[in-house]
């Protein structure tokens, strides 16, 4: 079966692109990103499906005319483009991702473990009240640079609030970069004010603590009901649809809504590039001063200081920023010993079973 993927390739047809349907491959997401990584040839003779649902013994994909499951062969996990060979299935390519999600893993060789890829939008959402906290929504919004991904702060619950406007305020220091949004997740508001993420092709994820409203949006988006493209459901053994543990649930519009516990289980990992990115004002700074171990407080030919002193950089974002770099540093180190203690256990228990086995 040939097919012609010549419209996905970049470039394709003229400036002005004409009013047309979208294709089956730009609703599951398909984008020139990833069609920049395959010849027509490629995309002929091994389609590109995405992973809609990641199973433990098979991975669920669709692409153009495509709907099935294939071997975990490839080290791929739900949102990844996949170039489906037919012929060997578990020997199909991942595609490049635009974003990736990770998480430490414990206790194994393999120091993470994919969660999710190719995510456009992750929504942090925090409600209006005592669960507030800017340093915790400061750690996702370096979170979601690190994994490369669009961060859009909600706050929820704005109908329990007395005053959001200093909850506002406080979410709007944390980066230029970031958007906020009040929302009330129990009202009509998400369909309208979610829009502008939540086109068809895009895809998006929501973070945050327990209790915040993320289900409330989540069904908010599904009001009218999932996709039938996403028929991403098994039944169990009563006959019961049960969620699976990760997979995209598409809306009727064609957005693609990530449904993964594993992002609750995100930690703040190896975000050193994310924190660069929050508060690169201040990274910069600190590479000016004198002192290349200089911890910003009473060294001659500090940079940072001065610029505090100066009024330019706020005094508790630079707290935030130390707290948030100090437990990088903290949670890097304890990998590594955690790496290392992993590995004299697997050395005790081997040569218990040597010891056994004479
Ligand atoms: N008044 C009001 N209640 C809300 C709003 N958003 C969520 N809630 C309520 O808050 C409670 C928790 O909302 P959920 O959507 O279940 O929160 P969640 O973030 O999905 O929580 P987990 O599933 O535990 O992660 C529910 O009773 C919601 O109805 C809001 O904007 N206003
Ligand atoms: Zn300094």
């Amino acid at each position: 079966m040939t097919r012609d993927y010549s419209q996905f390739l970049p470039n394709a047809g003229t400036g002005k692109a004409p009013e047309r349907a979208r294709s089956r491959l730009e609703i599951l997401g398909w984008k020139p990103f990833f069609s920049q990584q395959a010849s027509i040839e490629d995309l002929a003779a091994t389609p590109p499906v995405r992973v809609v649902e990641v199973h433990r013994t098979k991975l669920h994909v669709m692409g153009e005319g495509l709907d099935l499951t294939i071997p975990p062969g490839p080290d791929a996990t739900v949102g990844d483009w996949l170039l489906y060979d037919p012929l060997n299935p578990s020997e199909s390519k991942v595609l490049e991702r635009t974003s990736k999600f990770e998480r430490r893993a414990p206790g194994h060789d393999r120091t993470t473990q994919l969660i999710a890829a190719n995510v456009d939008t992750v929504f942090i959402v925090s409600s209006l009240n005592r669960e507030f906290n800017v340093a915790r929504l400061e750690r996702y919004v370096a979170l979601a640079f690190e994994a490369e991904v669009t961060p859009v702060i909600l706050l929820t619950k704005p109908d329990l609030c007395a005053d959001p406007a200093p909850f506002v305020d406080q979410a709007n220091t944390i980066s230029n970069r970031v958007l906020v949004e009040v929302i009330n997740a129990k009202s009509d508001e998400p369909l309208t004010k979610l829009a502008p993420w939540c086109k068809p092709g895009q895809t998006i994820a929501f973070l945050g603590s327990s209790g915040v409203g993320k289900s409330t949006l989540v069904n908010a988006l599904f009001q009218e009901g999932v996709a039938a493209t996403a028929a991403v459901r098994e039944e169990d053994s009563r006959g019961r649809h049960t969620t699976t543990r990760r997979q995209l649930h598409f809306t009727t519009e064609g957005c693609a809504v990530l449904d993964t516990p594993g992002m609750r289980e995100v930690q703040l990992t190896d975000v050193e590039a994310g924190i660069a990115g929050l508060f690169a004002d201040i990274v910069e700074l600190a590479g000016q001063c004198r002192f290349n171990d200089c911890a910003h407080e009473t060294e001659p030919g500090c940079a940072v200081r001065a610029a505090l002193d100066r009024g330019e950089i706020e005094l508790a974002r630079l707290a935030r920023w130390r707290k948030l770099a100090a437990e990088e540093k903290f949670n890097n180190t304890s990998l590594s010993r955690r790496k290392s203690a992993d590995k004299s256990l697997h050395k005790t228990i081997n040569s218990v079973q040597q010891r056994n086995r004479k």
